[in-house]
């Protein structure tokens, strides 16, 4: 069942898998490499080859004669073994509640990551589309609210608002020579689910897990960091197995000292990694990008990655309407949300439609919060939020007011898009679902973006019930598709930043850029993931690829903010390639320069031949 048919994604990711086994000649452990002897390397993931994979030389000649049964059992039959243990988990478990099944199912897959990192990453691969849910969203939030109770053994780095004046000389404690990815959380805003403190590291582990699996980051070399600088999170501070900080969150001037001690450390020991910044809470979230990105190779997630998905989802619905792309500054889109996520998709959208008009012309975003719609007569307005905010005079014209709530806007302005980024499970009520029916679109789009999967704004079969069988629908968990009887389906979209972050991550390292600018984050949206989609896939309500051709998505979205960074002279190049190099390559050849350099699991020799 886990093999996959050869599709057209399966065949694109088999030619790509071709480049990588040649490419992957860099990250196999040269033999002089292997210091280690014995137990030791049955007790080390990296080299551990499931144990009964070492074939009769390296046992020999490594010390592990004897500690070992006689068979040896090959790759293959190791990976039918583990997927035979996985189906039997599913089979047994049938019934059960879903948390139940969904944790026993991140139970044995993360036993595999300790125990065997290349028979892991091999899974994994394979079997993207099964595995996802469960390594990262919605299953990973799941595993963060219960994070200190399944803490077994530690993985990626853990600094705490007590190492302050420490960071510099614990970062030489990571035993890696080199890192290219970093993703750093300080637990404060996970997913839809709050402040999770130390827990939330499971966050950084899932996104660099899929930075693997899409981009084929060398899993020696990346790096998940939790920054604990508390929690306000009462039920955690009260639990005594909690494994964070037990004290309230630091603040202003302390919080950003000890988020600066961290960045200089990590720029010192790796100038050229990426660091991705994930799930800071608004009040940070904004402020720190604003302070990192103009000196270190870094981005935020929610912030940027988000935006250009969202983004390429909406110009999606724009075609999908039979419209030319310009005709993007003519959508009434209702964003429900003005955090992080939701003033990123703002931002980015404003730009677009800038760069499309070539004038100042604002779109017709109607922007709420949890206090209803945003105008100029808001309050205390966040200054991210004040460009966004809707002039009064327009706004009583419709027929509403400052702080209108979500139903009166939907109904009155009958938009063309409706996005959720609120992290409120369920706003998008049968009412409010009801209302989309009278919108001005023929084809109404519904996204609710909001993570895991009962903070979406709604579900799938909710938004098609309700809202009508001609919507086009995303979410950000998964859903399964909707069977709309009579032979149709309602196709489910997941709108999910995982589409992007990996390829701006791979593009960016392999630029050798050392900022990530606006640009590069515009061309991984626009000039890859908008127009991917064939016409008639877009008829069909189809605005992502499938998640099966991540590797190749991720191929084209890194080439894209590896050409961009050309383009704005940004690109220093990356080892032996340079800049120049670089420079004079076509977009297929920066698409192979960017395939080859992904990381593909094989067992790779111990010892050499002799
Ligand atoms: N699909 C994706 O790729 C993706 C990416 C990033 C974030 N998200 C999700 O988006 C959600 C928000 O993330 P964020 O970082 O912007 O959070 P945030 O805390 O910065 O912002 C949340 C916003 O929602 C508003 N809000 C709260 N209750 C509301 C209500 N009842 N009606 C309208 N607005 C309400 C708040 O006022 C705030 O403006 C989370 O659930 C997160 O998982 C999804
Ligand atoms: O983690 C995800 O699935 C997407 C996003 O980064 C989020 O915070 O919800
Ligand atoms: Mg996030």
């Amino acid at each position: 069942m886990w093999r996959r048919s050869v599709s057209r994604s399966a065949l694109t990711l088999r030619q790509s898998r071709r480049l990588s086994i040649c490419a992957s000649t860099t990250p196999i452990p040269a033999p002089s490499i292997i210091h280690k002897r014995g137990a030791d390397i049955l007790h080390d993931p990296w080299f551990n080859k499931q144990d009964t994979g070492f074939p009769m030389t390296e046992r020999d000649r490594l010390g592990l004669r004897g500690l070992l049964p006689p068979r040896v059992i090959s790759f293959d039959q190791q990976y039918d073994r583990f997927m035979e243990s996985y189906h039997s988990l599913e089979h047994n478990t049938k019934g059960q509640p879903l948390s139940v099944v969904s944790l026993a199912k991140w139970r044995i897959l993360n036993r595999l990551h300790d125990r065997n990192e290349t028979l892991y990453y091999r899974v994994l691969i394979d079997n993207i589309k099964d595995f996802a849910p469960i390594i990262y969203t919605p299953t990973v939030g799941l595993v963060c609210q219960n994070y200190s109770g399944l803490f077994r053994r530690p993985r990626g780095m853990y600094f705490s608002a007590k190492d302050k004046g420490e960071m510099m000389s614990m970062i030489y404690n990571w035993p890696a020579k080199q890192v290219d990815m970093i993703v750093l959380t300080d637990g404060s805003r996970i997913l839809g689910l709050g402040d999770l403190g130390v827990q939330g590291m499971a966050i950084p582990i899932g996104k660099l897990d899929m930075y693997v699996a899409a981009a084929g980051i060398n899993p020696q070399r990346i790096l998940p960091i939790m920054l604990d600088v508390g929690t306000n999170n009462q039920q955690l501070l009260d639990n005594p197995l909690y494994i964070g900080l037990r004290q309230p969150r630091l603040e202003g001037e302390e919080y950003i000292a000890v988020v600066d001690e961290l960045m200089e450390a990590l720029h010192a020991r790796w100038p050229k990694a990426i660091v991705q910044f994930e799930d800071f809470q608004f009040k940070w979230a904004f402020e720190t990008l604003e302070r990192y990105r103009k000196k270190i190779c870094m981005f935020n997630d929610d912030i940027q990655g988000t935006a250009g998905v969202a983004l390429a989802g909406l110009l999606g619905t724009v075609r999908a309407q039979g419209r030319p792309l310009s005709d993007f500054a003519n959508q009434k889109i209702v964003v429900v949300g003005a955090g992080s996520a939701g003033l990123g998709v703002l931002n980015m959208a404003y730009q677009a439609v800038a760069r499309m008009t070539g004038t100042n012309a604002k779109p017709q975003f109607f922007l709420l919060d949890k206090d209803g719609l945003i105008t100029t007569e808001r309050v205390g307005i966040d200054s991210a939020a004040a460009p966004f905010s809707k002039p009064i005079e327009e706004v009583k014209s419709l027929g509403l007011h400052e702080g209108s709530d979500l139903l009166e806007v939907v109904t009155k302005v009958k938009p063309h898009v409706l996005l959720g980024l609120s992290g409120v499970g369920g706003v998008f009520n049968e009412h409010v679902l009801k209302a989309m029916r009278n919108s001005d679109s023929p084809k109404p789009a519904i996204f609710a973006m909001s993570n895991p999967t009962l903070n979406a704004e709604c579900t799938a079969a909710d938004a098609f019930k309700h809202a009508g069988e001609n919507i086009v629908f995303g979410s950000g968990s998964p859903f399964e598709h909707v069977d709309l009887g009579n032979g149709k389906v309602g196709h489910v979209n997941q709108a999910n930043n995982m589409y992007l972050f990996p390829g701006i991550g791979l593009g960016s390292l392999l630029s050798g850029a050392h900022i990530i600018s606006d640009g590069m984050l515009q061309a991984a949206s626009e000039w890859f993931l908008a127009s991917y989609m064939t016409e008639e896939e877009i008829q069909m309500g189809r605005l992502y690829p499938s998640i099966d051709s991540i590797r190749h998505i991720t191929a084209e979205v890194g080439a894209a903010v590896v050409r961009a960074a050309v383009a704005e002279e940004l690109a220093e190049g990356h080892g032996e390639v340079g800049p120049k190099e670089l420079e004079h390559m076509s977009k297929e050849e920066t698409v192979e320069y960017v395939t080859s350099n992904m990381w593909f699991p094989i067992y790779s020799p111990l010892v050499h031949e002799k």
